[in-house]
């Protein structure tokens, strides 16, 4: 199992290291555009292998695509941050010529790849990603949601006061401050409504604290997160690669699913070796309904500023 990673900055060199601990690809390739970036990364990750007890091999390249050839999962992280104050969508005018540009090249080299799309405005990179290479819909997939719901499930458990082991939820919709919608009504402590334990108000809080998450942290250190994007993809690429059927939400195009078309936003799939191998369309409640239409909206209105 060979997989490339695109950016070796905060976000890429954690994932890279996620996915060695967990042991399971035999190679992991960073690339960067920055001289000499990408092998530094790669050549301090490789001196933990002998600490944190892995046998992946990770090489650090820069730009050179050919050392990417037959990758069986891609990720794309290259791309700005936002800093203290932006949004995501504020990101696109750099980010989506450096996503087209990549995704195609990483194709040219890997055609039988599934690609994961991490750079923000995350919805929107996915469906220019989506326009750019043609790719089968179930081989491009968004990573958002999963991050999205850690925290989701974060919140909760600390608003519970309980293990975030004894906590589940999940998140949807699209990953922006406003655009997230977390589904109250079907998180759950231990098979019991959260809705037990906690008050709307509270619960509401919690909605609210997850939203801006990413926003949160990027107050604090004065860039985006890594760790916990880095677990995120690492765990997507897992699902995949270890053809596991878990179920991620992840941005993936729409044809008629909740209602809604011609769009890359996050929904529950179910994750194996040829990527999204099926989308679950669950219950919604009007409220959430009402959610996931206005942050389709959001997605829309920011892929209208994309140059397809
Ligand atoms: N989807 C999510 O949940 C999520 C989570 C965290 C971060 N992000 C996004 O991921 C992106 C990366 O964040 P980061 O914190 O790692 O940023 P970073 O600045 O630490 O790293 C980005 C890297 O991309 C490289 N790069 C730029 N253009 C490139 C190109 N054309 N080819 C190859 N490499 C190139 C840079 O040299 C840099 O090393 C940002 O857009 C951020 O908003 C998304
Ligand atoms: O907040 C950001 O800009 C980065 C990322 O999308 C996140 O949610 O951590």
């Amino acid at each position: 199992m060979k997989v490339t990673v695109v950016g070796a900055g905060a976000v890429g060199a954690s994932c890279a290291e996620y996915i060695a601990i967990k042991n399971f690809a035999s190679e992991v390739v960073i690339l960067d555009i920055k001289e000499g970036f990408a092998e530094g990364k790669a050549m301090d990750l490789m001196q933990c292998a002998s600490l944190n007890g892995f046998d992946t091999k990770i090489t650090g390249v820069t730009n050179d695509y050919s050392q990417t050839a037959n990758s069986d999962i891609c990720v794309i992280t290259s791309g700005i941050p936002r800093k203290p104050g932006m949004t995501r969508e504020e990101l696109i005018g750099i980010n989506a010529g450096i996503v087209k540009n990549v995704s195609t090249s990483l194709l040219e080299h890997s055609p039988n790849m599934i690609l994961i799309v991490v750079s923000n405005p995350m919805d929107t990179m996915t469906y220019l990603a989506h326009k750019a290479t043609g790719m089968p819909k179930n081989r491009i997939i968004g990573m958002g949601g999963a991050l999205d719901s850690a925290r989701f499930k974060y919140r909760l458990a600390e608003a519970l006061g309980a293990p975030i082991s004894d906590v589940d939820g999940m998140v949807v919709g699209g990953h922006s401050d406003v655009g997230m919608v977390p589904l109250t009504s079907h998180a759950t402590r231990n098979s019991i409504k959260v809705s037990e334990f906690l008050s709307e108000e509270r619960l509401e809080q919690v909605a609210a604290d997850t939203k801006v998450g990413g926003a949160t942290l990027t107050k604090l250190l004065g860039t985006s997160a890594w760790y916990a994007p880095g677990a995120a993809v690492s765990g997507m690429v897992q699902a995949i690669a270890c053809d596991t059927k878990k179920i991620f939400p992840c941005s993936t195009f729409l044809e008629g699913e909740y209602g809604l078309n011609d769009i890359c936003i996050g929904v529950p799939v179910v994750l194996g070796k040829n990527g999204i191998e099926k989308i679950v369309d669950i219950p919604l409640s009007d409220a959430e309904k009402a959610h996931m239409q206005a942050s389709a909206e959001g997605v829309t209105k920011t892929n209208g500023l994309l140059d397809l």
